[in-house]
């Protein structure tokens, strides 16, 4: 686990780093708050922090309060390390975010269990946050966080007046499917059906269960000729790669609307529904079919 350390005295800062790395913690070094702030624009992963109280610049106590105002969503775990021993002191520290307190000087097996603790509560709220987000059968987001990623993305498009597409996708005839070869097989559809899909996406493109079968795509920074490419390429990929479950063999195939932002849109609601039409067209059509929302 990759751990922050914050440190001003060089020597106390090094016997630490030292120590945690031989604990087979991924150290990073500070010597004052601001260098915190500056270690994570590049390492915004790190959850776990080992803060100094006292500490030039930007001290613990301040550093603590940015840190659990700034980090969102994404679990933090702080450590404040310090030669207070009052109980005014510890109220202080953890009053402004800290999760624990260590008093200097301390031993190394108290640092030790205090460190598991941490990453024990970050593995948990980890665990937790991934299952509040994430469809439990297909590991893509769920119906409120694809919304939400919608809606975030949406905002930036209107302000930075940039490009942005959503792709509608809903499976054809899947009912025949759970009807033909039982709900078991269909789950197992379902989640082939969503690697597929992943795998013609770009990193930071997101895939979330919109309901049963139906599944949003949202396509940042994408025009609409990029968009209805990325849905043909879906759409054959799913044509081509049939479910293989069990000695059966079936293929399935999935219709798609395509819509993108315009900046007549009032919310990130008209261009779900628009795409949402479009998908309708799409099956009216024959099904496994790309439509464009007009
Ligand atoms: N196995 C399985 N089936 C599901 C799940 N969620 C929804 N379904 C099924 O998906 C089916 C959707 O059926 P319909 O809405 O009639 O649509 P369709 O059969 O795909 O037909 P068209 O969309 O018109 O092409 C229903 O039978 C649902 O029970 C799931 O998590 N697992």
């Amino acid at each position: 686990m990759k751990v922050i350390v914050a440190e001003d005295d060089p020597v106390t800062q090094l016997l630490i780093s030292e120590t945690l790395k031989r604990w087979d913690y991924h150290v990073l070094v500070a010597k004052n708050g601001l260098e915190v702030l500056a270690l994570l624009a590049e390492h915004g992963d790190v959850q776990l922090f080992l803060l100094d109280w006292q500490m030039p610049e930007l001290d613990g106590i301040e550093l603590c309060k940015k840190l659990k105002t700034s980090r969102g969503t994404s679990c933090c775990y702080i450590i404040m390390l310090t030669s207070k021993k009052a109980t005014e002191n510890i109220v202080q520290a953890l009053d402004s975010g800290a999760d624990d307190f260590i008093s200097k000087p301390f031993s190394p097996e108290e640092l030790k269990v205090r460190l598991k603790v941490g990453c024990r509560i970050i593995e948990t709220e980890n665990s937790l946050l991934h299952q509040a987000h994430h469809d439990g059968l297909t590991n893509t987001l769920n119906h409120r966080a694809i919304v939400d990623v919608l809606s975030q993305l949406w905002s930036r498009s209107v302000r930075d007046k940039s490009s942005l597409a959503v792709l509608m996708l809903d499976i054809d005839y899947f009912k025949r499917i759970n009807d033909s070869y039982g709900h078991q097989v269909g789950d197992y559809a379902l989640k082939h059906f969503c690697k597929l899909v992943k795998q013609e996406l770009r990193p930071y493109d997101s895939l979330g269960r919109y309901g049963g079968e139906e599944f949003a795509v949202c396509l940042p920074s994408t025009e609409a000729d990029e968009a209805m490419i990325v849905a043909q390429r879906i759409r054959t990929c799913v044509e081509s790669h049939p479910v293989e479950y069990d000695g059966l063999n079936f293929t399935m195939t999935v219709s798609i609307g395509v819509s993108v932002f315009s900046e007549n849109q009032q919310s990130y609601k008209e261009l779900l529904l628009d795409a949402d039409r479009a998908v309708y067209d799409a099956k009216s059509k024959g099904r496994n079919a790309v439509v464009f929302a007009k």
